[in-house]
């Protein structure tokens, strides 16, 4: 019976699909990286919602698949694991409305300053409303960067449910490659910088899109302007936005992911008050959550039957993949 070990807590759906098709599943005693090391050394299979470095790659001589839950593949070591055979499979539609909802709802609490209301409101601190300029967001330029799924999906909401301008920069777009709803897209990101009230970032992490945001291109923004990033902490110079955040020059940001995760204490964006910070959760929807797992769950059972998954990270490496130890697996398949 082919092992999938579980390395952090998934939804119950993923367990269930595969003991249902015959796969032992196995639950990592804790979150972190040691308590994988104990685990993973019989493993078929393995499903990840954090790192997984090349040394426990090595110490799971039978891994045959590598389920990155999740869409961003910035935490697995994917040319380590295909240079061993072992494909990375992951999940990039399963949480794109959970994460375009939550840069929605960052846009708007950064421009409500609904934390910092929600806390004035428990201490009886009724002058807050003399003292906050909050704004709408109807009529203002929302600045996409990154024409993905979920860039693409915002830029319908914002247009659709506030009324927003939509500008998009994305180098990898072509020229006619914008829907006719409305969006304008812009030739550099200067001047989606220049024009944006609000600016979204919308790409995976590599080496050319860390520090997008970096000291410059913050100098670049509308004074006064909001940052809402739901991507990878990366994509910004955390120590630059607080800077500018510290000054003025930037009214507020709202932030799901940070250079450092979990967000180490005494960190420079924690202690600023105009900031809406969540820890990683935009993808964490239960509907979301019950997606990626069944997703990884399906690829996981293709892969140990010989078929190829739907969503490889690098399809070409799939006919130089690693056979599964656990023979017969796939004629037990429906
Ligand atoms: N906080 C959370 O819980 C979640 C965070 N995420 C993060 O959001 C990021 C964006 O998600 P999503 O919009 O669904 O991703 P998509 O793959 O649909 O789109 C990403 C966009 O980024 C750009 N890009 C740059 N380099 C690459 C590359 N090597 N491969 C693919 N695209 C590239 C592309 O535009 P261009 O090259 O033109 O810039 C592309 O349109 C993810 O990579 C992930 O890191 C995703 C889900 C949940
Ligand atoms: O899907 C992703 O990339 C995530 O970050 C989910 O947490």
């Amino acid at each position: 019976m082919p092992i999938c070990v579980i390395a952090q807590p998934i939804h119950p759906i993923g367990a269930q699909i595969l003991r249902e098709a015959g796969v032992e599943v196995r639950q990592s005693p804790g979150p972190g990286l040691d308590s994988l090391r104990e685990i993973i050394a019989e493993a078929d299979a393995v499903i990840v919602r954090d790192s997984l470095p090349a040394a426990l790659m090595d110490a799971a001589p039978r891994l045959c698949v590598i389920a990155n839950h999740g869409t961003g593949t910035d935490k697995i070591d994917v040319s380590h694991a295909e240079s061993k055979g072992i494909p990375v499979v992951f999940t990039p539609d399963a949480n794109v409305r959970s994460v375009a909802e939550h840069a929605l709802m960052l846009m708007l609490a950064t421009a409500r300053q609904a934390v910092q209301a929600d806390a004035a409101t428990r201490k009886g601190h009724w002058r807050f409303k003399y003292e906050q300029p909050l704004f709408s967001l109807c009529g203002k330029t929302l600045g996409i960067v990154g024409w993905g799924r979920t860039g693409r999906l915002l830029c319908d909401m914002a247009a659709r449910a506030l009324d927003m301008r939509v500008v998009v920069w994305s180098p990898s777009l072509p020229a006619d490659g914008l829907p006719p709803s409305g969006a304008t897209r812009v030739d550099t990101l200067h001047e989606l910088l220049r024009t944006s009230d609000v600016v979204s970032l919308h790409r995976p992490l590599r080496g050319d899109t860390r520090h997008t945001l970096d000291k410059a291109a913050l100098e670049q923004m509308k004074p006064g302007a909001i940052v809402i990033n739901t991507s990878r902490g990366g994509l910004i110079d955390e120590s630059a936005l607080a800077d500018a955040l510290r000054d003025g020059r930037i009214y507020g940001a709202g932030l799901d992911v940070f250079e450092t995760e979990p967000l180490p204490a005494g960190s420079v964006v924690a202690g600023l008050p105009n900031v809406v910070l969540t820890p990683h959760v935009a993808g964490s929807t239960q509907e979301a959550l019950e997606a990626t797992a069944r997703q990884c769950a399906e690829q996981i059972l293709s892969v140990l039957a010989g078929r190829q998954p739907a969503h490889l990270v690098h399809p070409q490496a799939w006919d130089r993949r690693r056979q599964p130890a656990s023979s017969n697996f796939a004629e037990r398949q429906p």
